[in-house]
């Protein structure tokens, strides 16, 4: 209480006067301290840190050695004093303390970027040199150093240096599974593998395959079947040696049959099945992709007792309901093995339809994984898990059999046949991120890839070359460099004149796809049609099969077709827009140059684009693109019916807008 009382205590003269007199004073105060310091500056800079320093730091040194030492108590007198100084220099804002605080202020703005002899730019910094520090402590109390006490500055770092330099790359330390992948071939047509070479599939699938025109397997079947089948060769309950399977990640090439890579072994594991259960789901991320590959599995299991049911939403929750779950006598019975599923439908089956159970799940498949992990903020995947491992009455007579999540590895634990759960992850452009893949919950997993290979630390030229994601090889990559107005232009020389039967065109929007569709509609003499989220599920399909048929040559798409669409015969791919991602790049460009066949990818770049992109490309190891120019003499016979074109596309616009108003 003393204390703070003191510590206010305003003064004598200041007591005096009262609150107006005493910030006179204060003033006056000030004032005079102004004056004293601009006398003591008078003098040569040199003198500032010879014997004459200012009074006013000669009488602190000792006081402050007395108080250090506590040998000579100070009297109540000269505390009151020194108080009354130092509220005298805080408030005065140019006394020896503030001096010095100033001083360094100022040497932060010219003196600390300096440069050394050998060119480096330095800092003074809370870092110094001792040298340099000692140095400090001569400096006069206005904060200017003397010549003689400055010295030679020592070499250091910048903080905060201006110059423009390339941070280097952080190597990232991968778990061993990530970093040491099963390295997969991506040449589709050279390292094929005879279907006879792997006997382990079943003759009757071996047949169908070859029904189906397909003699030998894809580097990437060849090693993912196998192995998936090895896992699940013990039938539904635990793996080979009594433990549960790894889960499976395969990274390899667009259109390098991943799809049958999956589809072959699942369905084999539960041709044994005797009971029908739901022991199968394929997530994906579209309803157009969940219908490919239940179209896939159709083809499988035509000839097995195993059934597909497909829940995307395209039909009523009543009608995917009828085809999941049978309502008996004593409860439900399960209708179908293998579910193809979009993520928001299959959690509205978990949540609302009566019997429909993922207990006996053997296999969860992610497809275009990177993607789904992407989506992960719906939580699907633990609602998936939940309803896997959802336990029933503990007293039931089979809870010795039930599932229960995996714990750590004991003999107590493998005691009790269990069905393992085994996710399968598959993508052409899977994430090597550890933080992302962690989300899934994946047990002692397993890459398989085609690009990342030997990532780790000891990363040698050879595998930067592999670059970060592989490309079909019979993918030709080239770019168009073009003005904004002459992008039409560009496509209908391409389609037109180059003589493409089946032309994939993306752009980034659904605005610039309507736009780029009514103009070549206007512009006349191309099978066109557009594709996107303006359409709806049965149009869409419509249009793809109309496309597959030959039926549009132009199919001008957003990024809806761009991930795992396989259309048949795409010669060419034209990114109208030029993708902001590598992924997006991969997958629309992918949808040529399928199953070991050759294709052609086009990208139409603005001049800012093309630096980053071009850079965005050859970092991440993609082969390089040819520049294709076209000369305005190429592009001049379309421009007259272009022009007619484009005022067409004005009035269209007009009117569409018109009607949406009405
Ligand atoms: N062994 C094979 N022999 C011949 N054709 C095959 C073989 N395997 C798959 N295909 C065909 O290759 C095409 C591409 O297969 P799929 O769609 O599975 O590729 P993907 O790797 O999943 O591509 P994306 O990453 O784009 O989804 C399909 O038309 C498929 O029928």
């Amino acid at each position: 209480m003393a204390l703070f009382y003191v510590a206010r205590y305003p003064g004598p003269e200041a007591a005096e006067v009262g609150a107006h007199g005493r910030a006179r004073t204060l003033l006056e105060r000030l004032q005079s301290r102004a004056r004293e310091r601009q006398q003591q500056r008078e003098p040569a800079p040199t003198e500032a840190a010879a014997p004459t320093e200012p009074a006013s730091r000669k009488r602190r040194r000792p006081r402050r050695r007395r108080r250090v030492n506590g040998s000579e108590p100070e009297s109540p007198e000269a505390r009151r004093g020194k108080r009354r100084k130092a509220d005298d220099e805080d408030a005065g804002a140019g006394g020896p303390r503030r001096a010095g605080r100033a001083g360094s202020l100022r040497g932060a703005s010219d003196p600390v970027l300096t440069r050394s002899p050998a060119g480096v730019c330095r800092a003074e910094s809370s870092e110094e040199a001792p040298g340099e520090r000692s140095a400090r402590a001569k400096a006069a109390p206005d904060g200017r150093v003397p010549e003689e006490a400055a010295g030679p500055l020592a070499p250091g770092l910048v903080l905060g240096g201006f110059g423009r330099r390339k941070a280097p790359k952080v190597q990232p330390f991968l778990p061993k599974w990530l970093a040491e992948p099963s390295c997969v071939r991506k040449n589709v047509t050279e390292d094929l593998v005879p279907i006879e070479d792997i006997p382990e599939v079943h003759p009757d699938l071996q047949k169908q395959l070859r029904a189906h025109g397909i003699s030998s397997y894809f580097p990437v079947q060849a090693a993912v079947i196998p192995a998936l089948l090895e896992s699940a060769a013990c039938g539904f309950l635990v793996g080979r040696g009594g433990y549960r399977p790894s889960d499976l990640c395969v990274s390899a090439p667009t259109g390098s049959g991943k799809t049958l890579a999956f589809v072959i072994p699942v369905v084999q594991a539960l041709l044994s099945r005797v009971v029908c259960h739901v022991r199968a789901l394929v997530v994906l991320p579209t309803k157009e992709l969940a219908q490919q590959v239940s179209k896939v599995f159709n083809i499988y299991t035509d000839t097995t007792p195993l059934r597909v049911s497909l829940v995307t939403g395209q039909k009523s929750l009543a009608k995917e309901q009828e085809s999941l779950v049978q309502k008996t006598a004593d409860g439900y019975r399960c209708l179908a093995d293998i579910v193809v599923a979009t993520p928001g439908r299959l959690v509205d089956h978990i949540d609302q339809t009566p019997g429909f159970s993922l207990q006996q799940l053997r296999f969860l498949i992610i497809d275009e994984a990177d993607r789904m992990i992407d989506s992960m903020h719906q939580s699907w995947l633990p609602r998936v898990v939940a309803a896997a491992f959802q336990s029933e009455d503990p007293a039931d007579p089979c809870a010795l059999l039930q599932r229960r999540q995996a714990q750590a590895v004991t003999a107590a634990s493998i005691c009790c046949p269990q069905m393992p759960l085994q996710k399968l992850l598959f993508s052409a452009t899977l994430t090597q991120n550890p933080e992302k893949l962690q989300q899934l919950g994946l047990y002692q997993p397993r890459l398989f890839s085609s690009g990342l290979a030997h990532r780790g630390l000891e990363e040698t030229d050879e595998d930067k070359e592999s670059g970060k994601y592989a490309f079909p090889v019979g993918l030709t990559h080239h770019y168009v460099p073009c003005s904004l107005s002459s992008k039409p232009l560009v496509v209908l020389h391409l389609v037109l004149e180059m003589g493409f039967s089946r032309v994939l065109c993306f752009t980034n929007s659904r605005e610039n796809s309507h736009r780029l569709f009514l103009l070549v509609q206007a512009f006349g003499g191309v099978d066109v049609a557009e594709f996107s989220s303006r359409y709806g599920p049965g149009q869409r399909r419509a249009i793809l099969k109309q496309f597959e048929q030959g039926k549009i040559q132009l199919l001008i798409s957003t990024d809806a077709t761009a991930r795992g669409i396989d259309v048949q015969g795409v010669e060419l791919v034209v990114n109208y827009d030029a993708p902001q991602y590598l992924r997006t790049y991969v997958h629309r460009v992918g949808r040529t140059a399928r199953a070991g066949k050759t294709g052609q990818a086009f990208t139409l770049l603005l001049k800012v684009q093309e630096r980053r992109f071009l850079r965005m490309l050859a970092e991440a190891g993609a082969p390089e693109l040819q520049r294709h120019e076209l000369s305005s003499t190429l592009l001049q016979p379309l421009v007259p019916r272009y022009e007619e074109a484009l005022s067409q596309l004005e009035e269209s616009v007009k009117e569409e807008h018109r009607q949406k108003l009405a």
